[in-house]
């Protein structure tokens, strides 16, 4: 069936729907360069609400399977492609990703001219858009878009309960408040036998500091840190009381609860083969990455530690004296580079 992408500043690609369809799909349309792990993209929470297009252009070709998955279900509202497989190969193929998608309610269109769209992305930003089953005149589209509201993503996406993971006996315990964690940074702490408490993003300060961790991680999570001053003031009450930690939504959170400011990026940086540079030592390395934001400016105290080779943006912060060590990219990967692992031992560092 033909349906129609459609783009606020009144642009129009057709292309053959797939996956569930229906009438309408809002989001912000954004463009992911990986050119594999578009299962670990689509179950990123960080893509909550939002239309992803992939610049490879052929989607699904190595199938689906579950233990991919970065979260419960498919977080991506929408999907695009330029040529999807309805015919996987792959030893541990699942399902295609075509009836994966059908069965997560996600909308997805093909045949689409992949690389016009990441150019008309990159040229203007990006920006709000719908797939439809019909198209729309534009003052009807900005109506429908203008009705849509996303600033409660992470309300939607964190976990409503409190659960612990034990690690080794004897191992540091770390409270990580969920913002809308990938599975495998939850790996990756497992791997290291740590103890973990996982809080809402909404829990209280206080109630963290009862628990008595070693030390509090702030996840990864979709949105615009602004738009959570709630949780950025349970951080300031934080600070200085226990080593915090946080990878990219955490890291923009911590920034802003030690003054800092974030802002919006014209096209994000999403994508497998992101280089960023350590301060350090100037070397420079391939990160995976997945944000909209960034930090903009920071506070004299707070040293930068890492930067984007590309538009030199800040990519990771540390203040020393009161044990903060956060990064922009995702040493988790998943998808992307696995050279990273070493940068989460970084930031465990910082509680030893
Ligand atoms: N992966 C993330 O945590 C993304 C952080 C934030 N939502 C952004 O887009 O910048």
């Amino acid at each position: 069936m033909k349906g129609y992408l459609q783009l606020e500043n009144g642009m129009t690609f057709e292309g053959e729907l797939f996956g569930k369809i229906q009438e309408k799909v809002i989001g912000e349309v954004v463009f992911n360069t990986s050119m594999t792990g578009y299962q670990e993209i689509l179950t990123d929470p960080s893509y909550y609400g939002q239309i992803v297009t992939m610049t490879y252009p052929l989607i699904g070709n190595y199938g689906v399977n579950f233990d991919y998955e970065q979260s419960d279900s498919c977080k991506a509202r929408g999907f695009i492609v330029k040529e999807v497989c309805y015919k996987p190969n792959n030893f541990n193929n699942e399902m295609t990703l075509p009836d994966y998608l059908e069965s997560e309610d996600i909308t997805a269109l093909s045949g689409i001219d992949t690389r016009m769209l990441t150019k008309v992305l990159r040229n203007e930003g990006v920006m709000r858009g719908m797939i439809t089953t019909h198209m729309m005149p534009k003052t009807k589209l900005i109506e429908i878009l203008d009705e849509h509201d996303n600033s409660k993503s992470v309300f939607t996406v964190s976990t409503s309960n409190t659960y612990e993971i034990k690690g080794k006996k004897d191992a540091k315990h770390i409270v990580i408040y969920d913002y809308g964690i990938k599975t495998n940074i939850i790996n990756m702490f497992k791997e290291k036998g740590l103890n973990l408490t996982i809080v809402p993003f909404d829990t209280k300060a206080e109630d963290v500091l009862k628990i008595n961790p070693d030390a509090v991680f702030l996840s990864n999570g979709p949105g615009d840190p602004m738009d959570l001053p709630m949780c950025v003031e349970e951080i300031k009450k934080l600070i200085g009381k226990l080593p915090i930690l946080g990878i990219c939504l955490g890291h923009q959170l911590a920034s802003l609860a030690l003054g800092g400011t974030t802002k919006k990026l014209k096209f994000g940086h999403r994508g497998g083969n992101h280089s960023v540079k350590n301060l350090a030592n100037e070397r420079v390395f391939i990160t995976s990455q997945n944000h909209g934001y960034v930090v903009d400016k920071l506070p004299k105290d707070v040293e930068v530690t890492y930067t984007h080779v590309n538009d030199g943006s800040i990519e990771g912060m540390r203040v020393r004296d009161k044990k903060i060590y956060t990064v922009q990219f995702h040493p988790e990967a998943c998808p992307g580079p696995t050279d990273n692992g070493n940068v989460l031992d970084e930031i465990l560092k910082v509680i030893e």
